[in-house]
């Protein structure tokens, strides 16, 4: 133990002396020279190789640092204790770096990286054509010379591609749309986008757990599966269909889509499209990682027949001054335009899109568009279920389920109750949610006693409704065994009675009709 003191004390003895050496014989401007050369010396014995990456190379910004400095601010915003914040145009979020010759170790594929971010202050020159910063930036990476074949490229690789996704999730989401009706603007765009700011989030929606963990699950594997779509010869894109009734949460989930996975969304207006030449300009015009969605599908085209003139949307005349539909503009979109639209080659001219559909009548689409393969997914937004209410007195009662402890007798009791009315009442999300913002200001065990009121009274409606149905029901039945009764005597009737036939037939048709 006394020896290795020793040996530190001498190493750090000499590196004061070299220290002071370099301090009093070199002149400043020779100084960093002698010092990388002193570097480079003690290297060649070193088991470690060293790699700079300076922020720009002479002329450039030079991508990989700043790619660089984006991928550590994940980690050193755990691990260190002095960081750098910044926060980026156009983005609401702050970023995380570090701090000046502060260092941070990374592991790749089981070997450790190093990095060191170095700053020094910049000579400044005698000439310069443009202005350049007081100081000069870079990271050092340090990694095992035997790790280097192994993990040097894939690494750097991983590095770039993290640090795209990054960018992408601190940027502000936009929302894309057509409705100028084909018009373009100054810079020729047919698309106008405002910031995308809706709150929706998985967490958020109400939804059952499994259904969501499920559509959680499908959407990571889509937006990590680069290499799987390449490798199968797949274009890179998947389309969702959302259908169910009003306020179920259809667009809810888009945006809560949207904001899983940091993807821009195009509301395609499709009455806005005078043609399918324009349909496809305006693909052509979406970015990667988006989301194309495209809202009460069976109200905005006729689908019920792909060839004939039936599937032709309701268009509105092209706008004036020249839209972006030139000599189509005539004809009008069609189902099969939309289909190459999603489908065909044309949905490959960009990749890592998603096509969402949403319809309140699933039962009006043509089943060109259900087929499989061309909605991948098919999702049922359905009425309110109990795990679903349970999320929505989470987040308007601030009803925490997970502490089980905290509830008392009442507390379960109440819950029974409201899970024993909540699906008889078939009640949409959207309606439950506006009972609770008219209560949420009320202490919440009295808010969740309004809503069990106002479930009861619509579980009441509905069951008055179906017995009034069922009795409706049973005398339509009886009234049409009537009818046909008499229909079947008629004949009879018309065989004694003479003169009568014209009339008697009109008579069972008019029955049999009903
Ligand atoms: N599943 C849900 N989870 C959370 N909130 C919901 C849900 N469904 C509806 N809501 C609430 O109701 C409002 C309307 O819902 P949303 O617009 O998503 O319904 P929709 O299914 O798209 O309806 P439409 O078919 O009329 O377009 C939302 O702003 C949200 O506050
Ligand atoms: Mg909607």
């Amino acid at each position: 133990m006394k020896e290795l003191w020793t040996t530190i004390a001498s190493l750090l003895g000499a590196f004061a002396f070299f220290q002071s050496i370099l301090q009093a014989v070199f002149p400043p401007q020779v100084r960093f020279t002698v010092a990388k050369l002193f570097h480079r010396f003690f290297n060649c014995f070193s088991s470690y190789c060293y790699f700079d990456i300076t922020e720009t190379d002479g002329v450039n910004t030079n991508e990989l640092y700043n790619a660089v400095q984006l991928y550590l601010s994940r980690s050193a915003s755990v691990s260190s204790s002095r960081l750098n914040l910044s926060r980026a145009l156009n983005s609401s979020s702050f970023t995380f770096s570090l701090s000046n010759n502060d260092h941070l170790v990374d592991s790749f594929n089981g070997a450790t990286a190093t990095w060191e971010h170095v700053v020094t202050q910049r000579q400044s020159p005698s000439f310069s054509w443009r202005p350049l910063p007081d100081e000069k930036r870079g990271f050092t990476l340090a990694i095992k010379k035997k790790d280097k074949p192994l993990i040097l490229q894939p690494y750097l690789d991983h590095i770039m591609l993290t640090a795209v996704k990054l960018r992408h999730l601190n940027q502000d989401r936009l929302l894309y749309t057509n409705s100028r009706g084909g018009a373009l603007d100054s810079r020729g765009h047919p698309w106008e986008s405002v910031p995308f700011k809706h709150p929706s989030t998985f967490e958020t929606l109400a939804l059952d757990p499994a259904r969501k963990l499920e559509i959680i699950v499908d959407l990571r594997d889509f937006a990590d599966g680069q290499t799987f779509y390449k490798k199968t010869g797949r274009a890179w894109k998947r389309g969702y269909l959302l259908y169910g009734p009003p306020g179920t949460g259809k667009s809810s989930l888009i945006a809560a889509m949207a904001n899983f996975l940091g993807y821009d969304i195009y509301d395609l207006e499709l009455t806005e499209v005078h043609s399918n030449s324009e349909l496809r300009k305006l693909l052509m015009k979406t970015t990667p990682k988006s989301i194309i969605v495209i809202e009460d599908i069976d109200c905005s085209i006729n689908l019920s027949n792909r060839n004939s003139a039936g599937g032709k949307a309701r268009v509105p005349p092209p706008p004036e001054g020249g839209g972006i539909g030139g000599d189509d503009v005539a004809k009008s979109i069609t189902l099969s335009g939309l289909l190459n639209f999603t489908d065909g080659l044309w949905s490959c001219c960009g990749s890592e899109r998603i096509f969402v559909f949403t319809t309140n009548h699933i039962e009006k689409l043509d089943p060109a568009l259900l087929r499989s393969g061309r909605m991948d997914m098919h999702i049922f937004m359905s009425y309110c279920s109990f795990p679903a209410l349970k999320i929505l007195m989470k987040n308007y009662l601030d009803w925490e389920f997970d502490q089980e402890d905290e509830q008392n007798e009442e507390d379960d009791s109440l819950l029974k109750k409201l899970e024993e009315v909540v699906d008889v009442a078939a009640m949409t999300p959207a309606d439950i949610s506006e009972v609770l913002i008219r209560n949420r200001r009320h202490e919440k065990r009295r808010a969740a006693r309004e809503l069990l009121e106002v479930l009861r009274n619509r579980a009441l409606a509905k069951s008055k409704k179906n017995v009034s149905e069922v009795i409706d029901e049973e005398q339509q039945h009886e009234e049409e065994e009537e009818q046909e009764k008499r229909a079947l005597d008629s004949p009879k009737e018309d065989e004694e009675t003479t003169g009568k036939d014209s009339n008697s037939n009109s008579n069972i048709n008019a029955g049999k009709d009903k």
